[in-house]
């Protein structure tokens, strides 16, 4: 592992969710949020002026249901924004599979107890964590399917999860797009993630002088992440003191 960098000033923070800020759960409604983790980022958006986003493959509910707190949150890995805490959706026109897709997964899933797909507005995941086998089976079938329409879906590959989305958005476009306004523009963006989904965010945060940090290469697990940001918000607060 790396030394841990120093907080940066005039950061803007773009955090993913599963597997950074909360640990990995054997289903997505099995993940634990602290207790004490909404109340931090709230603190540490208020610090930054509200340079704080949550940027997930969740769909924004979700968000809101773990995490219901006044932060800028993006869902859907970018089809969902919402760049102020109390201000409207921002959703750009994307397309959603054939519904034929999804029923030739379902019958897939038949096969493979454990597996399931989660349904998203433009698109879905099957996951696999519970029944392993279903993986590579369920690419085969997913990457022929998205080979019907491959400049409209991607097939993103997650964690003991395949995703299909709609191209033309992802993290990235969801950088440059908080990037592009207040309270972000002027600051220094840092994405951390732990995924292949978060590439795209790290990219974007390096390309314009910042930081795209891989939790696993930087923080090892969530709790050293989340003990960061703490140190970050105590940080801040000594300097707002002085
Ligand atoms: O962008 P993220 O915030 O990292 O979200 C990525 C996906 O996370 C969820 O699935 C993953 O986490 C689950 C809970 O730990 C785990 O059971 C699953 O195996 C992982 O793939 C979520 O369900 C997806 O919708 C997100 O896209």
């Amino acid at each position: 592992m790396q030394d841990l960098p120093n907080p940066p000033e005039r950061a803007a923070l773009f955090l993913d969710f599963d597997g950074t800020l909360v640990e990995i759960a054997e289903r997505p409604d099995a993940i634990i949020v602290p207790p004490d983790l909404p109340e931090l980022l709230e603190r540490l958006s208020g610090r930054l002026d509200g340079a704080l986003a949550v940027i997930s493959g969740r769909p924004l509910a979700e968000l809101d249901h773990f995490l219901p707190v006044a932060i800028a949150k993006v869902g859907s890995h970018g089809a969902v924004l919402r760049p102020q805490p109390q201000g409207p959706l921002e959703e750009p026109a994307l397309p959603s599979p054939p519904a034929a897709w999804r029923v030739r997964l379902a019958t897939l899933v038949e096969s493979f107890p454990g597996a399931f797909i989660e349904d998203k507005a433009h698109g879905f995941v099957l996951h696999y964590r519970q029944s392993p086998e279903a993986g590579p089976v369920a690419r085969t079938l997913l990457e022929s399917l998205v080979a019907e329409a491959p400049d409209a879906f991607a097939l993103l590959p997650a964690r003991m999860a395949w995703e299909v989305t709609p191209r033309g958005v992802s993290k990235g476009t969801a950088v440059t797009s908080l990037m592009a306004r207040r309270p972000f523009a002027g600051r220094l963006p840092v994405f951390v993630g732990d995924d292949v989904t978060d590439e795209a965010g790290m990219a974007v945060a390096r390309a314009a002088g910042g930081m795209g940090l891989r939790l696993q290469d930087v923080f090892g697990t969530p709790p050293v992440f989340r003990d960061w940001l703490a140190e970050m918000d105590r940080h801040y607060a000594r300097g707002a003191a002085a």
